[in-house]
């Protein structure tokens, strides 16, 4: 029997779970608000913060370090990789540390799942890191030919989603047209053909819709006379993009749950949460242009998903392009405690992480 750790550093939250082979046996989800996480000036910072919660979770649930096989944390942000089952090693830590290629706290997630590991047999590992790359070139083009669109949002919980639908309705993934959606802390959309994420948002930094704690695309001229005007630095702008941007800058909190219930009294409540679900159907409308229209499903995950409220106001402006199905919450856990098993197994292999630049 193997035994599996697996741990998920959200930005808003830290989701573990123990499984015995395919069987999860305890899991927990430990949200965090932003006036706990803007003590940190950078997510690295929030090292022991996170430990001590997977910490706490070991010991009540008497789950013995040196007893477990393996390990598994959602991936972080590297050059681009092929989707699957990696092992994590130094070269991939540098690289996620260099916040070259994204920050989020994901990437403090295989850091510790590595520390942790030293001590004992158990292997480091993650499962379709979020710069899981299945691009088709013309997604890649800009407009300028410096910069290049990447792929870097929620590629776990996308192929996770998609791949439960196919399997709970009989169809194969590798033959549908999907838009999943991920609605959680950040948010990404993306299309799905044959079995392939073929575009999507960066869902960290200025892209797409804006979310709990991201800006998402900004007007971009303003954007620059913002940046030159001499008021901020580098750190500044970006933390402002990517960690208080989005609900927490206009609204001061990333709990979509609070906002709506502060939306039945409070007008900018209910204009700012309005205008973010309005931004997310604007990008799900633009996706299906990506598929042509020919789109089987609308796959709608993550926390904010469990609000019926919200989910029906996608419904309305969105459900004329395909049917909508929720999957409220995340089937990442499930994801990353399959693609582990079946690596330690030997069906997939694990792979090493080489870096491609030095
Ligand atoms: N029942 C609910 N109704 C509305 N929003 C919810 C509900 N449950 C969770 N959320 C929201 O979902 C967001 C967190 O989603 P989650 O997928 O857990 O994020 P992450 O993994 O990025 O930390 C938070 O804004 C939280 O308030
Ligand atoms: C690469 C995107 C990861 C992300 O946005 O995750 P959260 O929704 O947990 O912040």
């Amino acid at each position: 029997m193997y035994k599996i750790l697996a741990i998920n550093l959200g930005s808003t939250s830290t989701k573990i779970a123990y499984y015995e082979d395919d069987d999860c046996k305890v899991r927990t989800n430990v949200e965090h608000p932003v006036e706990e996480t803007s003590k940190f000036s950078h997510f690295m910072e929030q090292n022991e913060y996170r430990e001590k919660i997977i910490a706490k979770f070991m010991e009540e649930n008497r789950i013995d370090k040196t007893s477990l096989s393996a390990i598994v944390s959602r991936g972080g942000h590297t050059e681009s990789l092929e989707g699957g089952v990696y092992r994590v090693n130094e070269e991939m830590l540098k690289q996620q540390a260099s916040g070259m290629y994204g920050q989020h706290p994901c990437d403090l997630g295989s850091k510790i799942a590595f520390e942790m590991c030293k001590t004992t047999k158990a292997i480091p590992l993650i499962v379709d890191p979020p710069i899981t790359d299945e691009f088709d070139l013309v997604a890649r083009i800009s407009g300028h030919p410096l910069i290049e669109r990447r792929s870097s949002f929620h590629a776990l919980s996308h192929k996770a989603t998609a791949k439960r639908y196919a399997r709970e309705n009989g169809l194969k993934y590798d033959e549908l047209s999907l838009v999943v959606v991920h609605l959680g802390g950040g948010i990404s959309v993306s299309p799905h053909k044959n079995g392939r994420m073929i575009d999507g948002e960066n869902a960290l930094e200025g892209d797409g819709s804006f979310s709990t704690n991201r800006t998402g695309a900004l007007p971009v001229g303003d954007l620059i006379r913002l940046c030159f005007s001499g008021k901020y630095t580098y750190n500044d702008v970006h933390k402002m993009l990517n960690g208080e941007g989005g609900l927490v800058a206009y609204l001061g909190t990333s709990d979509v749950k609070t906002v709506e219930e502060n939306a039945k009294s409070d007008e900018k409540s209910a204009l700012y949460l309005d205008a973010m679900i309005y931004q997310v159907c604007k990008q799900i409308g633009a996706m299906a242009t990506v598929l042509s229209g020919k789109v089987d499903a609308i796959l709608l995950t993550g926390g904010i998903a469990y609000s019926q409220s919200i989910v029906g106001k996608i419904e309305d402006r969105c459900g004329f392009i395909a049917p909508i199905v929720v999957y409220p919450g995340e089937n990442e856990m499930e994801s990353l405690a399959r693609g582990t098993l079946e690596g330690l197994r030997g069906y997939e292999i694990i792979k090493e992480f080489e870096p491609k630049c030095r």
